[in-house]
């Protein structure tokens, strides 16, 4: 596959997806050099560190395979076409967002240290590791997520993230600039998010949350995380499930524009089929119960997630609800999807909507949150195969907000 792969290195449209093999390749054939001729005492202090290294730059390798059902694509249907210059992909890439034009930027850990002021200011913490703030030489702010050292599921989302994120560029993704991978460390460079996730805001105080963030706020920022999964299932090249849609991986810029971000997970998806085999794990509450029965994986797993962050928006509640339990007599987790639902299909939203933003929404509010929910609960269905196209939550996330929109207008003459 490799062999087959390679000759598509400099291919003006393979090249982006397959940036970096190169590197990897070289990488690893260093490797396997530095442990030839070497004695016995020093392969026996090095092995462990040795052991991780070949972990490391196999995963990458093993990212890279993962894309080869949508190289040979490209190939096959160039082939069919006849034309190199009208296929899918150049077709696709004409869109308006298009994917980057260069290869990630490669840092030294020097210019890392630096830039974080020796890892100075810390603004998160994720599985995978430690995010840091930082500011790069020619005065771009930064977040700079370093990877758990010696953690498989770190390479593993070092080499996706590099392989997946990096060539993709839409108004509702955050960019990933660049990495560094130096000595044990593993770090990737993304730009920054002034205004924290959407989880923040759902967990401010009831009167920040009532000044910031009302409800054209919040329709504002589903509608701009469904575009970003509209892109990433029906434009990206390749196209793309993310796999981890989670109200902490939608970050907001300094505009207050919604960034999904957390691509550690993702997976290309593959052309012609409905599901494919992949085993990911899924941030609990957020599980679509049909890829955890089956092992098989749809764009319509994204879409539950987003129907659990849909709740979260509408409820301000976490995918996890704390609730008394009358036989334990105890506080008991329940899942948000299990809280929720009922009172939505039984068309009693506002038992359960989130006072802070209006303790009393208009009508035409209302309205336009009822179709929210509606949304939604379509989302949330059992069987991938019943959840709508994400282009229909999106038009109706565009409609909701647009109700919103000419209310206030209509109430305050803007
Ligand atoms: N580009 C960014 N700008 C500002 N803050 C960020 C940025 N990226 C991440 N963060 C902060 O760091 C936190 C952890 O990041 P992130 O969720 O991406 O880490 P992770 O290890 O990939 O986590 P997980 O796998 O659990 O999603 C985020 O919740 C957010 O607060």
């Amino acid at each position: 596959m490799i062999a087959e792969l390679l000759p598509l290195v400099h291919d003006p449209e393979a090249m982006r997806p397959l940036a970096g093999l190169g590197n990897a390749l070289r990488e690893a054939h260093e490797l396997v050099m530095s442990c030839q001729g070497r004695g016995r005492t020093y392969r026996f202090f090095t092995a462990s560190r040795q052991a991780e290294r070949f972990r490391s730059v196999q995963s990458r390798i093993d990212s890279f395979l993962a894309v080869f059902p949508v190289i040979s694509h490209i190939g096959i249907t160039r082939r069919l076409d006849g034309t190199g210059s009208d296929s899918v992909l150049s077709r696709a890439h004409s869109s308006q967002h298009a994917v980057s034009q260069e290869g990630p930027e490669v840092f030294t850990l020097a210019e890392i240290t630096a830039a974080t002021k020796n890892f100075g200011v810390v603004i998160g913490h994720g599985d995978s590791g430690t995010v840091y703030k930082g500011k790069l030489r020619d005065g771009r702010e930064v977040a700079i997520k370093r990877l758990r050292d010696g953690l498989r599921s770190a390479e593993d989302t070092f080499g996706t993230e590099l392989a997946i994120l990096h060539p993709v560029c839409h108004e509702h993704i955050v960019r990933l600039l660049g990495s560094c991978a130096e000595q044990e460390e593993r770090l990737l460079v993304y730009e920054h998010m002034d205004n924290g996730t959407l989880r923040n805001h759902l967990d401010a105080s009831p009167d920040l949350a009532a000044a910031s963030w009302n409800w054209k706020a919040r329709v504002g920022v589903l509608l701009g995380a469904a575009r970003a999964i509209y892109h990433l299932h029906c434009r990206a090249c390749p196209l793309l499930i993310h796999c981890n849609v989670t109200s902490s991986n939608i970050l907001l810029d300094r505009s207050w524009t919604p960034r999904l971000s957390g691509f550690g997970a993702s997976v290309w998806r593959a052309p012609d089929v409905d599901s494919q085999d992949v085993d990911v794990v899924q941030t609990y509450g957020y599980g679509d119960p049909e890829y955890c029965s089956t092992g098989r994986l749809k764009p319509a797993t994204d879409l539950y997630s987003l129907g659990v962050v849909m709740l979260e928006t509408l409820t301000g509640n976490q995918p996890a609800v704390p609730v008394w339990d009358e036989t334990k007599k105890t506080m008991i987790d329940t899942t948000l999807v299990s809280w929720a639902l009922p009172s939505i299909e039984a068309g009693q939203l506002g038992e359960v909507l989130d006072r802070r933003p209006a303790s009393a929404p208009t009508a035409r509010q209302r309205e336009a949150l009822q179709l929210v929910a509606s949304s939604a609960a379509s989302c949330l269905r059992l069987h991938g195969d019943n959840r709508p196209d994400i282009r229909d939550v999106v038009a109706n996330l565009e409609k909701a907000l647009q109700i919103i929109c000419s209310d206030m207008l209509g109430r305050f003459g803007r």
